[in-house]
């Protein structure tokens, strides 16, 4: 029998009044209560339990000892009195991190990472208390990246400097180095390269030439087996695009010097990191592991931001030793939905260099270009191999300004763009949701003209085009509920579109009724974030089917097999991560939520290719998300350091 503790009863009616209000998940204090009934359940250890349960659910892969004694009130999202009353509770608490340690290395239900393992289910490394499956994962992935970055692959590094000159235009008249090249050199010497970059700094122009590279300089070019990753099947499929894109008008530039067409043929399509893996249904595990891993030579995974601590831990056990992985991504957008912010950990001081000696020197040989002395530091092993790139070929206007307003947090900057004339950015202050309604329509007319006209000759040519309408317009919310959430939006904007006339949705699967899938679905092929528009199948009629666009291809699922799909007129700024529109509208609510962080603002913006329009009903709402920054514990930064 366990032995039971004097004040564990409070600690306990406290805890479940917490989960009674809904500030607690029940899974953190069925948490608390399982750690509990191991052995000795000791009040700090059952309160640092369930705080950590609940930290898992908010995106933290661990919990720092330090943040458990100054009271992390703040990561919980709760108020000082609300975390006050708990720790009283389970009074008397450790002092300092240092004296957490003490205590919560003599508990029999953690493993003290200095003692033996008997497979206790809290880890303690250093001052980080982990859920073990976390902390695996981030050693894994620690381990992983900085065995890679220390691995060296030979370098002809004259060849690679005549190659990278034809490859890349020079560019006299913009100041600095040219980062896109340096990144092809840093990305060829290792076995991990990073690449990031706001929107539009040529990630994938720069991959393009750094496969061509990789090509002209490899002893064994046309045996190289090259694949392309990404989280979501829509990101996949705009990497293959501006891939083949850049590789086409390469192989035009280069002509018979390389067969690069050839070469670039046999590369296939880009998939997602969970078929790429071989994610089989009802279990975690892949069918790609240490022990039966991926055939590829070189790995190139976009958008990386979106990628999980669990995820990159499968990714890196699947790779396998010899070969090269290529992470591009912006870490600066939002991180991914579950635990960990991998990206922005591993590359977080990307924008100093923290260059050293040697490879400043190698870049010099092999690319030509000189680092500027305000980028030479003593980063380690990783940091060699990453690289920022800086300047936007797209965003140069209002949208760039903004996003880089907004990633600076200067207010009166992101005001000032917000509130200039122009046809790129537009605010409405003090909305209604009506004004969400006006815009909706107007953005949506192309293809709800498309959808009443009917196809007028082949019905795929009418489906690719019916979906290409609507992927040029989004609406997107920072909320799920409530009347600027996604679900309130969805159901006023189909009111408002059947009211006009526009959309008949008295049924369930009406004509033009767009979804986004909500969960991985292997029976029929669809995955999570997928989006599709249904639409009447002329073979069978009144079994619509709904239509999904990969590339130019089009694919359809007979709608009533769907299981899992929402209604995506507005989306969540999460969701619309890998996706880009014409016009994009950020819908943000009345109140503000610790949801609201500068990066979801900066996430959305960045959606819009050619006009974004900000919708607040509470301008204040704005100026608090810029002011709170994403902050997710881990223990990834000093791992990998
Ligand atoms: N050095 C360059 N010279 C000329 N054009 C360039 C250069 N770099 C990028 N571009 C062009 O700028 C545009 C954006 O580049 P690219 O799509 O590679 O950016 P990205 O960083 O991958 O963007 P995203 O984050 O949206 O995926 C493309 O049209 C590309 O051809």
């Amino acid at each position: 029998m366990p032995k039971v503790e004097p004040n564990i009863d409070a600690l306990w009616a406290e805890i479940g009044r917490l989960s009674e209000a809904g500030e607690l998940r029940r899974l953190s204090s069925a948490f608390a209560r399982f750690v509990a009934g191991l052995g000795s359940a000791s009040p700090p250890l059952v309160l640092a339990a369930a705080v950590l349960s609940e930290l898992e659910g908010r995106g933290h892969s661990c919990l720092q000892l330090a943040d458990l004694a100054a009271g992390p009130a703040g990561l919980l999202g709760w108020d000082q009195e609300q975390w006050a009353q708990l720790a009283a509770s389970a009074a008397p608490l450790p002092k300092g991190a240092a004296g957490w340690r003490k205590l919560l290395a003599g508990c029999e239900q953690v493993w003290d990472r200095t003692e033996l393992d008997y497979d206790q289910p809290l880890v303690l490394d250093g001052e980080r208390l982990y859920l073990r499956r976390y902390w695996r994962d981030e050693t894994q992935v620690a381990r992983g990246v900085r065995e890679r970055a220390g691995t060296a692959h030979a370098v002809d590094e004259a060849l690679v400097r005549d190659w990278l000159d034809r490859l890349f235009v020079s560019q006299p008249d913009v100041e600095g180095p040219d980062w896109q090249k340096l990144a092809c050199a840093v990305a060829l010497r290792g076995s991990v390269a990073i690449i990031t970059g706001g929107p539009g700094t040529g990630k994938t122009y720069t991959v393009a030439r750094l496969l061509a590279l990789l090509f002209a300089t490899a002893p064994d070019a046309d045996r190289q087996r090259v694949a392309l990753a990404a989280p979501t099947g829509k990101a996949a499929a705009r990497l293959k695009q501006s891939i083949d894109k850049a590789l086409n008008e390469l192989a035009d530039r280069v002509g018979a010097d390389l067969p690069l067409r050839k070469l670039t043929e046999r590369m296939g399509a880009a998939r997602t990191l969970h078929s790429l893996l071989g994610a089989r249904p009802d279990t975690r595990a892949f069918r790609h592991n240490r022990g039966n891993p991926l055939e590829v030579d070189v790995l190139i995974v976009d958008e990386a931001s979106m990628v999980h601590l669990e995820m990159m831990a499968s990714l890196l056990d699947a790779l396998p030793p010899g070969a090269t992985l290529i992470l591009l991504g912006d870490k600066d957008q939002l991180a991914s939905v579950e635990a960990g912010a991998v990206l922005g950990d591993l590359c977080h001081d990307a924008h100093l260099g923290n260059y050293d000696a040697a490879t400043v020197d190698y870049i010099r040989r092999a690319s030509g270009e000189v680092v500027p002395d305000a980028y030479h530091g003593g980063g380690g092993p990783l940091a060699q191999q990453t690289v920022m790139l800086r300047r936007s070929r797209r965003f140069g206007g209002p949208i760039g300004q903004l996003a880089l307003a907004v990633n600076a947090g200067d207010e009166a900057r992101v005001e000032q763009v917000l509130r200039a004339d122009g046809d790129e950015v537009r605010w409405i202050d003090h909305a209604q949701q009506a004004h969400v309604l006006q815009l909706a329509q107007a953005g949506y007319a192309p293809y709800l003209e498309l959808l009443r006209a009917g196809p007028q000759g082949e019905h795929e040519d009418w489906v690719r085009q019916v979906l290409q309408r609507f992927e040029a317009f989004r609406i997107l919310c920072a909320v799920r509920e409530g009347e600027w959430g996604v679900s309130g939006l969805n159901e006023a904007i189909e009111r408002r579109l059947a009211a006009q006339g526009l959309l008949r949705h008295g049924v369930e699967w009406y004509a033009g009724r767009p979804v986004m899938v909500t969960r991985n679905d292997y029976a029929t092929g669809v995955f999570n974030g997928d989006i599709g528009v249904t639409l009447p199948d002329p073979a069978r009629p009144g079994a619509p089917r709904v239509y999904f666009l990969e590339g130019d291809a089009v694919r359809s699922v007979l709608a009533s097999r769907l299981r899992n799909v929402e209604t995506a007129f507005a989306m969540t700024v999460h969701k619309s991560q890998g996706s880009e529109f014409r016009h994009t509208v950020l819908a943000l609510p009345r109140e503000s939520n610790a949801v609201l962080t500068r990066e979801l603002v900066y996430t959305g913006i960045t959606r819009a290719s050619k006009v974004f329009t900000l919708v607040t009903p509470n301008g204040a709402v704005l100026r608090e998300a810029i002011a709170s920054r994403t902050y997710r514990t881990s223990g990834l930064r000093a791992l990998v350091a």
